[in-house]
């Protein structure tokens, strides 16, 4: 199955837009597994099996595991997503970006050794530091668009060609030249719906990864309202501290369940 096609089922089987982010900071981790060796893996596992019925992807951060030296965690993460819930795409968040010698070492990292269905990249330095990933056709390739952050606008809101701006100019690259294979998606921040809209109607139904509600204040109706596709879905709407971190005490698995099944009745009563 490749990427898209199991984006598609995820979002029909479990009636469910959000994506479940894995940002673990062990600063932040319960005392009942805090200082253990495999703490990171623990962490993630308790998450994932905690809120697997209300999401439609996993998330991990790269950086989260590699500035802790637990790349191996990361790796055994995801042979168990994959090995217990086979249904859910995980999408590694890498945000990778380099000449194409060095990107063929990137995508094999993100789809040989983490076996990842889908890499977050950035299109900066042009189509061909993207075709190594997309060579791997039933794989997912997540382009930078529109990010959340505030500083995102700096660049992405340069005019381009025609006086678009720049993050619709790549919306426009990926829809109308990139995406041959059909593999692509699009990072566009919950924070800016009226972008989400705008590259919601220059992308068609093309599936777009959403941060930025949660911990980083996007609405969670506008971001409904801006990026469902004509289905009425088409998105991976992301939450990772505000699920992850609900709680710090005993009940820290509860909280992140209530959490993510709020969050995604939350989406879904906007839809
Ligand atoms: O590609 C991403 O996932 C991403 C793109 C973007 O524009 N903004 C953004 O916050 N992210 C990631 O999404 C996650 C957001 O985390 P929370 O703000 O805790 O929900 C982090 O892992 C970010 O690295």
């Amino acid at each position: 199955m490749t990427f898209t096609e199991k984006l598609n089922h995820a979002w029909a089987t479990s009636h469910s837009m959000l994506m479940m982010g894995l940002d673990p900071d062990p600063q932040r981790f319960p005392a009942e597994i805090a200082g253990r060796g495999d703490a990171i893996y623990e962490f993630c596992r308790a998450m994932v099996d905690a809120t697997a019925p209300y999401v439609c992807g996993v998330k991990p951060q790269i950086a989260y595991f590699s500035a802790q030296r637990a790349e191996a965690q990361l790796e055994a993460l995801c042979q168990y997503i994959h090995e217990t819930y086979p249904h859910l795409p995980i999408v590694l968040d890498a945000k990778r970006g380099d000449i194409g010698s060095t990107a063929e070492q990137y995508a094999h990292e993100a789809f040989e050794r983490y076996n990842a269905d889908a890499v977050t990249v950035n299109p900066y330095m042009g189509f061909d530091t993207l075709q190594p990933y997309l060579a791997w056709e039933d794989r997912g390739v997540v382009i930078l668009c529109r990010t959340s952050n505030k500083g995102g606008s700096d660049l992405q809101f340069i005019e381009s060609k025609d006086g678009v701006p720049l993050y619709l100019h790549v919306a426009g690259l990926v829809a109308d030249h990139w995406n041959t294979h059909g593999q692509c998606a699009l990072v566009v921040g919950a924070t800016f719906p009226e972008e989400l809209a705008r590259v919601r109607e220059r992308v068609g139904d093309m599936p777009l990864l959403v941060p930025g509600i949660g911990a980083q204040g996007g609405d969670i109706p506008a971001t409904v309202k801006a990026g469902c596709d004509s289905h009425g879905t088409g998105m991976m709407i992301n939450s990772s501290r505000a699920i992850l971190y609900a709680s710090g005490g005993d009940d820290w698995r509860e909280a992140a369940a209530h959490a993510a099944r709020a969050t995604r009745d939350a989406i879904n009563a906007a839809r």
